[in-house]
């Protein structure tokens, strides 16, 4: 089939799912006022892909059928087409504005990572789960299918374990697959997609293995329901709520009750070892998706906290040619970080396919010395550390600046009808345009820009910028783990006389695992907790002794 139309993706969601929202259970989400905004920007990403002048840049041919798909499917292992898809993703996250973390395009690349990945992680134990993963990854492309994921259990006491916070689990199992029931969170884009994914985030340690599960399922499957948080979005004016009104993503809790899930969609099944593995090994196409996601959304702001001063008529100020100008070099540091990131993703990718058939490559020997959460001792780390630090401290910084430029301006954001009314437009047009800027067109963005940083669609995405790559505290402490702490301590002990011959200071300083054996940089006898809190004793990273041992590669 390959790439679908808009109207194609609209029509495929009518399918009688479980979906809730503000009281009321919503069959026909095309139906659904509030959510017509978030499904015209959909639609419209979908119909991007079918013009002439961008398919060259947006898609490649189905190993299939030689079909159209998305490039974001694609698992590139060369620099042109890691490049292909960085085009193609820069692309689509600039046409949205980077106001969309789960464009499609996030889970496709999240199921490339899975696909290639497969063989040595997934199917380890079993090449059966590789081949379902590989297989839906085929499906998803070839039918170009909207996905939602849930990779986080629910909280409902920090303190206790899976069993007490209700989270997922397989309950039992038939000839014809896993029935599975419990929780999971949180579901973005569930509203608006056909399938979900479910799949391991925080790691399981032993006797976790019923909660040790990855696998996808249609949105509308018996026993499966969402819990929708209530939309941003009216079904309104664009003018009053730009954004809200176009990219508000819907969010939601996924509920299974007995649900079948058939064994060709099982992809982990009480496997702990590809469970805790399984985000840690991936190349890092959904990394590269998301920087290069965050890259547009920091250029927009940018923007944004521009075309403020110049309604607000400061541009001319040093002060605010100061502050503005910090954020257009951090957009440099940006595009740089997001080239280093594809160069990383290259090496990556490189390494996993050479894993695929490397006899003696053992996922085990890699899981003891492996952090969790993406924190491999042994791989660089430029797109995680964007991801995790770079984009959601510039994010906070350019909403908190957006915030104090626009002070009152940003609340004085009268309605669309106020400028209809004859008995208000006189005044507003006196006293909120001037010479160079109507009060419209002043309200206008500043409405945006209240939409961004402070509504309810600014404040959630404030928050999705601090969780997008997951808790900050843990992202945190597990690059304290990092070999790097070791190597920057050993030029300290080298300038205090203390250095070994064999310092970090003669090695490349690079961290990449060119085969996928055991690293040398640290065993099970390193290993040591991180954080006390019982859920996240669990994580447990290997602390390389002094970086000293840290061979350099490559
Ligand atoms: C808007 C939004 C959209 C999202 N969309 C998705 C999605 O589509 N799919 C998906 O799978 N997930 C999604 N998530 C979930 C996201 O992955 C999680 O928010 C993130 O991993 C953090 O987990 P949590 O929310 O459970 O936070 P928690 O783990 O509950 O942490 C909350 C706070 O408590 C602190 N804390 C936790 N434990 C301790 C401790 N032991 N000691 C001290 N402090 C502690 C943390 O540092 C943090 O500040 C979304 C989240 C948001 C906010």
């Amino acid at each position: 089939m390959g790439i679908r139309t808009g109207a194609q993706y609209i029509a495929s969601l009518r399918d009688d799912r479980a979906l809730y929202i503000a009281g009321q259970r919503v069959r026909d989400v095309t139906a659904y006022a509030p959510l017509a905004g978030i499904l015209g920007s959909i639609g419209e990403h979908f119909d991007a892909f079918h013009k002439p002048e961008l398919q060259a840049d947006y898609t490649y041919a189905s190993p299939t059928d030689g079909q159209p798909v998305s490039n974001s499917f694609l698992p590139a292992r060369t620099w042109d087409e890691v490049q292909q898809r960085l085009r193609g993703e820069s692309l689509r996250k600039e046409a949205t504005f980077g106001l969309m973390g789960r464009l499609p395009d996030f889970m496709n690349a999240f199921v490339t990572d899975a696909a290639v990945i497969a063989p040595h992680v997934l199917g380890h134990r079993d090449k059966a789960f590789a081949d379902n993963a590989i297989r839906y990854w085929e499906y998803c492309r070839d039918q170009d299918i909207c996905l939602t994921h849930t990779l986080v259990d629910p909280k409902r006491d920090y303190g206790k374990d899976l069993s007490a916070q209700r989270a997922l689990k397989v309950v039992r199992e038939t000839d014809a697959g896993i029935v599975v029931s419990g929780a999971r969170m949180l579901s973005t884009l569930a509203p608006v997609s056909n399938e979900i994914w479910v799949g391991p985030f925080m790691p399981r340690r032993p006797g976790e293995e019923d909660y040790a599960l990855s696998f996808a399922v249609p949105v509308a499957t018996p026993g499966l329901k969402f819990i929708a948080r209530e939309s941003y979005a009216r079904g309104g004016s664009r003018f009053d709520r730009p954004l809200a009104e176009r990219f508000d993503e819907g969010d939601a809790l996924a509920v299974f009750d007995n649900v079948l899930v058939p064994w060709e969609r099982v992809f982990i099944y009480r496997d702990i070892v590809a469970y805790n593995m399984m985000a840690p090994s991936f190349p890092g196409y959904l990394l590269l998706q998301a920087n290069a996601r965050g890259r547009a959304k920091l250029r927009f702001m940018t923007g944004l906290a521009c075309k403020m001063a110049d309604v607000l008529g400061r541009s001319e100020l040093p002060r605010y040619q100061e502050l503005l100008g910090e954020f257009l070099a951090l957009n440099e540091i940006a595009d740089g970080l997001v080239e280093a990131s594809a160069r990383e993703l290259l090496v990556h990718a490189q390494e996993e396919f050479a894993k695929q058939t490397d006899a003696g490559f053992v996922l085990e020997d890699v899981a003891r010395e492996t952090a969790s959460l993406f924190a491999s001792p042994t791989r660089g780390m430029v797109g995680i550390s964007m991801l995790r630090f770079f984009l959601p401290e510039v994010n906070t910084k350019v909403n908190e600046l957006i915030r104090l430029m626009g002070s009152s301006s940003l609340v004085m954001s009268v309605t669309e009808a106020d400028f209809a009314n004859p008995e208000t437009a006189t005044d507003l047009e006196q006293f909120l345009g001037n010479d160079k800027t109507s009060a419209r067109e002043r309200v206008q963005v500043m409405k945006l820009a209240w939409d961004a940083v402070a509504g309810e669609f600014g404040g959630r995405q404030e928050i999705y910028e601090i969780f997008f790559a997951g808790d900050p505290f843990l992202s945190r402490q597990l690059h304290y783990f990092t070999p790097r702490r070791g190597q920057y301590q050993a030029m300290v002990d080298r300038l205090l006389g203390n250095a070994e011959p064999s310092s970090a200071f003669h090695s490349t300083g690079r961290h990449s695992q060119t085969s996928g054996r055991a690293s040398p940089v640290a065993g099970p006898e390193n290993a040591e907790s991180i954080r006390s809190a019982p859920h996240a004793v669990r994580c447990r990273v290997s602390a390389p002794r002094n970086g000293v041992r840290c061979r350099a590669q490559g």
